[in-house]
């Protein structure tokens, strides 16, 4: 029975995902939030699962390496600060981080990838997520990994094609960039569609979350399967075998 302890453990995600980790027929062996330290419970687990706040991040990262136990980060709302965090921890540990964990998700940005590489620019593309009121960040971790997918599928850098953000006197809409909207209201577990809009047709890639299961099981999943991995970065795709 693998040990996996929970960073964010009291949360909607922490709560979710120790009842994941029951059904799983696993072990919870330790749980932290705020005022807690990650190094408390790091040396009590096969395996760290991070759903909680970017500003925990480093050092949860810390603790995990100090230990050397694999990670699975869900916490979204990461800058490019935390990602140089994360590379320079996977060159000691294994450490898995996505914007979101589920099968349903991680297929979908499959899909959003091929989509993309075979639309020209003359397809725009629009990402929209709504969330429950309680989400603290915009746009949520899986538009930007979708943005990901189809700037990967275009051959270019979501960095420099993406529009964030619009309001007031936008002017025209720029050819290849990728566009993202975020609503926010009610208790709406996470709904993402990517749209690819050209003259008179569009194509839309939808997924619904109905609830936080979907989430909580492909983290544990995630756990199960980093255990006992070299030290390296890992992806859903290669948890699920997409
Ligand atoms: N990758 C994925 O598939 C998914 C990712 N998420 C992401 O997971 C994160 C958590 O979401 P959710 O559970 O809804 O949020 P919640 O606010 O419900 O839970 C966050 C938890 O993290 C704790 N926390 C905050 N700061 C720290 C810290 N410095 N150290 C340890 N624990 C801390 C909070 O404790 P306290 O209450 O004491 O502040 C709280 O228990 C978000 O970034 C969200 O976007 C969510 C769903 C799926
Ligand atoms: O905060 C949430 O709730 C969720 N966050 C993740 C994200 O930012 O994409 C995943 C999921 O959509 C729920």
């Amino acid at each position: 029975m693998a040990r996996i302890g929970i960073i964010g453990s009291a949360g909607r995600m922490g709560q979710a995902i120790a009842a994941a980790i029951t059904d799983a027929g696993e072990t919870l062996a330790g749980g932290i939030d705020k005022d807690g330290d990650a190094a408390t419970i790091a040396g009590q687990c096969d395996v760290l699962v991070d759903f909680s706040s970017p500003g925990a991040l480093e050092g949860n990262l810390d603790a995990a390496i100090t230990v050397g136990v694999p990670i699975v980060i869900g916490t979204t709302g990461l800058e490019e600060r935390h990602h140089f965090l994360i590379d320079h921890a996977a060159e000691t540990i294994p450490v898995l981080q996505t914007g979101n964990t589920s099968l349903g998700v991680t297929l979908l940005a499959h899909l959003v990838r091929e989509a993309a590489s075979r639309l020209g620019e003359d397809w725009d593309i629009e990402i929209v997520e709504t969330h429950h009121r309680m989400k603290v960040d915009a746009p949520s971790g899986t538009a930007l990994l979708l943005g990901e997918a189809a700037a990967a599928g275009r051959g270019i850098r979501l960095a420099d094609a993406s529009e964030r953000g619009r309001d007031g006197i936008t002017g025209k809409r720029s050819v290849g960039t990728i566009g993202f909207a975020s609503l926010r209201g009610g208790t709406v577990a996470g709904d993402h569609t990517v749209l690819f809009l050209a003259d008179n047709e569009r194509i839309a890639l939808s997924h619904h979350a109905e609830n936080r299961a979907i989430f909580a099981r492909g983290a544990v999943r995630a756990c199960q399967w980093l255990i006992g991995r070299p030290a390296g970065r890992y992806t859903m795709p290669e948890v699920l075998g997409l």
